[in-house]
């Protein structure tokens, strides 16, 4: 039990926070260390079996990050941005793997956490699941296939509280479909249509996001040509496939070199 690599959840009172613990407690592959939440959230102080409505398991949510990350071996990250690249400075002192899940990064943040992969192991994916990574896969081969005379356009769902778009998994997607065809995503992206946008532009890569309720995540990548129209969808009903993900990610990082990986690393894909 005692080498089993130590895991520490970042925002366990989180939407993915929450599942994490639950899938990291139920494993026999790794054991949790710590969980934290941000300076000043009520769940600090609070056992956190307890605080997630269950059992006491003697494991008190902290806000002391630095604390609990020096006893870890692997720190798994859905939060916010800011507070994931604040995270990746900690992980990298501490030598700890930073798996990251959180999206809605800008370039200068993903700048530090390429810095920070100089000195640990980052395994960072906008999708954690394996049914979106073999989707990346295919969108990458279809789209080389079929030619810019296909338009392709991706249309992503997901839940009320979601503060970025397009999702993690939708760039994901995009950046694919764009390899595919030989061009950078920042040249052929359109985001966002509204009043008179003028006809399509040849070879653009459109993107559409639907917010709503408690939709977990669904992603199109429609190939729209004339006369025929393929789709490649996925249909997440479940967060368990993103934090089951994540922690083969973590168990994975372990006696790694530095550096930042993905899911397809991870995966074997
Ligand atoms: N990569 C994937 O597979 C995947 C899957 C689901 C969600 N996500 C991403 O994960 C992120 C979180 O999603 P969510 O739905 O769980 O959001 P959420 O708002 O429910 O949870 C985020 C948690 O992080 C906490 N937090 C914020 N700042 C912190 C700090 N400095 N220290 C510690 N905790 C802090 C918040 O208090 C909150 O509890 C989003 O970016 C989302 O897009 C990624
Ligand atoms: O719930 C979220 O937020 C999700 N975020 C990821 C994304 O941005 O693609 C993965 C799906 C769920």
């Amino acid at each position: 039990m005692g080498n089993l690599p130590g895991i520490v959840v970042m925002g366990a009172s989180g939407r993915m926070g929450q599942m994490l613990v639950h899938t990291v407690l139920q494993s026999d592959r790794a054991r949790l260390v710590g969980c934290v939440e941000r300076p000043g959230h009520p769940w600090v102080g609070r056992d956190v079996g307890e605080a997630m409505g269950g059992a006491h398991i003697g494991l008190p949510v902290t806000d002391d990050a630095v604390g609990v990350i020096a006893q870890a071996q692997a720190v798994i990250d859905f939060t916010a941005p800011a507070a994931t690249v604040a995270t990746a400075t900690l992980t990298a002192q501490a030598r700890a793997v930073h798996v990251i899940g959180t999206t809605g990064f800008n370039p200068e943040e993903l700048q530090k956490i390429r810095a920070a992969a100089r000195h640990a192991v980052i395994v960072r994916a906008g999708n954690m699941s394996l049914g979106v990574n073999l989707l990346v896969g295919l969108t990458r081969k279809v789209s080389a296939v079929l030619g810019p005379e296909f338009d392709i356009e991706i249309v992503e769902a997901h839940h009320r509280h979601k503060v970025d778009a397009p999702s993690g998994t939708a760039l994901m997607l995009g950046e694919a479909a764009a390899e595919g065809r030989g061009v950078h995503l920042d040249e052929v992206a359109e985001r966002g249509r509204d009043g008179i946008t003028g006809a399509r532009d040849s070879g653009a890569i459109g993107f559409s996001a639907i917010r709503g309720g408690d939709v977990v995540g669904e992603h199109d990548v429609i190939f729209a040509g004339a006369g025929e129209r393929l789709v490649l969808r996925h249909i997440a009903t479940d967060r368990a496939i993103f934090a089951r993900g994540a922690l083969a990610a973590a168990i994975w990082g372990q006696d790694r070199k530095p550096g930042e990986y993905d899911m397809n690393d991870v995966l074997g894909l």
